[in-house]
């Protein structure tokens, strides 16, 4: 059946998160949850359409709505078939256009915009084919997956032929894998407990109540006040008990001998890593970094902008964790390369999911790579936050501390139809109150 996408709206959906501080940290103390979301209008008989959208925090998410504005007429008009034939081609497509490549090239608005474009022909594809992402791509052959991947500006780590042997040498054990993942799950840990605007008492409260829930690992917003940051980090060590792991996120508040010296104060917890300790584009200074904190591990990802910058990351050998993010990557293309990158070097990818809708997206990707590049769940984990998951029409499902993979066509990113109204800014009711 060939579909043709008609048209291409896009949508201003904003939470009001900043009102409990939910999502607060050191540098984006008052985020409201946001995405601009796109819905993919189509001919199909039965109103097959394709959902995607990029996470932003609020202000400026009216931004990414006109940059995908501008890309839709790269799309409109385009049959489905025409793109799912040469995936590599239709991502080139959609990122080179060779005007509005100025205003990137694969970074900023323009590229949160290509993630949500991207992501939601995956998803239309994905429904077409009758199955979750995770599965449409496991179900594809090496080469099918590698001719998805623009291998330009990264061939000096992998190319196409490096992919093609790690992604056949995973094929014979991808059965067990996916039966084991239907089984268990995939592993995760939480940030609910650790925002940085909770008191000490919520903190508390709410790691207790996560350990009751099953979960084991903890993350902790850090890089406002070392003070405050050596208490809460050993509040939070106290509750969750001397083995469980604890991570650190200093959302890119401190310069590089600063991360280094406070890393020393807070080495007493005994943090499992220490997540974004500076500027997402300084990779000599994260090398810096993790040299001088070592046995303590780096994780950064979620405002690394493209393969290119975590390609030098990995050159440098300056993450320990390779957190890549749905929508900051121009979408599911992008997200192969860095899994299969990461693979290449060892470093075990940990998923950023801190925001509307990139706990959805992300479980398909992580039971993608552990079924189909990484074979191993050895130090991997999905991050999950308790936020606005009823808003979704298939949100994720966590069972004992562990994501259970999604069973419903596409990308699980489709928002039920009272958001449109509700949330939409600045006229949907939800924002009302404010006005
Ligand atoms: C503003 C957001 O909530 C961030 O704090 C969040 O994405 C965070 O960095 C995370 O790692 O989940
Ligand atoms: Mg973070």
């Amino acid at each position: 059946m060939t579909i043709t996408i008609t048209g291409v709206n896009a949508y201003d959906i904003r939470f009001p998160t900043s009102r409990m501080l939910d999502g607060s940290d050191a540098m984006n103390h008052d985020p409201d949850y946001s995405a601009a979301y796109v819905i993919l209008q189509t001919d199909s008989p039965d109103g097959m359409e394709g959902h995607g959208l990029t996470f932003t925090i609020g202000r400026g998410n009216e931004v990414c709505v006109a940059a995908i504005q501008a890309l839709a007429p790269l799309i409109v008009g385009r049959t489905l078939d025409t793109f799912t034939a040469n995936m590599g081609a239709f991502w080139r497509h959609i990122t080179g256009d060779s005007q509005l490549r100025w205003i990137g090239p694969d970074k900023g608005a323009i590229h949160l915009a290509t993630a949500a474009v991207v992501n939601a022909v995956w998803d239309l594809y994905a429904r077409v084919e009758g199955k979750p992402l995770w599965k449409l791509l496991v179900d594809m052959t090496p080469e099918q997956l590698v001719a998805c991947i623009d291998f330009r500006y990264i061939t000096d780590l992998l190319t196409p032929e490096e992919a093609l042997t790690l992604l056949r040498k995973q094929a014979s054990g991808k059965q067990a894998r996916a039966s084991e993942m239907m089984q268990f799950g995939y592993p995760a840990y939480t940030t609910s407990a650790g925002w940085l605007g909770y008191s000490d008492e919520k903190l508390r409260y709410l790691c207790q109540e996560a350990i009751q829930q099953g979960w084991t690992h903890f993350k902790l917003k850090v890089g406002a006040n070392l003070t405050d940051d050596i208490r809460r980090a050993a509040l939070m060590r106290e509750v969750i008990g001397p083995d469980s792991p604890l991570m650190l996120d200093a959302n890119q508040a401190w310069d590089v001998a600063e991360a280094i010296a406070n890393m020393k104060q807070l080495a007493r917890v005994n943090p499992h890593w220490i997540e974004e300790p500076t500027s997402p584009d300084d990779v000599l200074g994260h090398a810096t970094i993790a040299r001088a904190v070592a046995p303590i591990r780096v994780a950064t990802g979620e405002h690394v902008q493209n393969r290119i910058i975590f390609k030098q990351l990995l050159q440098a050998q300056a993450i320990g964790f390779c957190q890549i993010d749905a929508c900051r990557l121009g979408g599911v293309n992008e997200v192969l390369a860095v899994l299969l990158m990461a693979a290449k070097c060892g470093v075990p990818v940990c998923p950023h999911a801190g925001g509307v809708g990139l706990c959805e997206y992300v479980q398909h990707l992580s039971i993608f790579d552990y079924i189909a590049v990484s074979a191993s769940l050895d130090e991997r984990l999905i991050e999950y936050v308790d936020h606005l998951h009823e808003h979704f029409i298939n949100p994720v499902i966590i069972r004992n501390g562990h994501y259970m993979p999604p069973v419903a066509p596409g990308y699980s990113i489709e928002m039920k139809p009272e958001v449109f109204t509700t949330y939409l800014y600045p006229s949907g009711a939800a924002w009302q109150q404010d006005r």
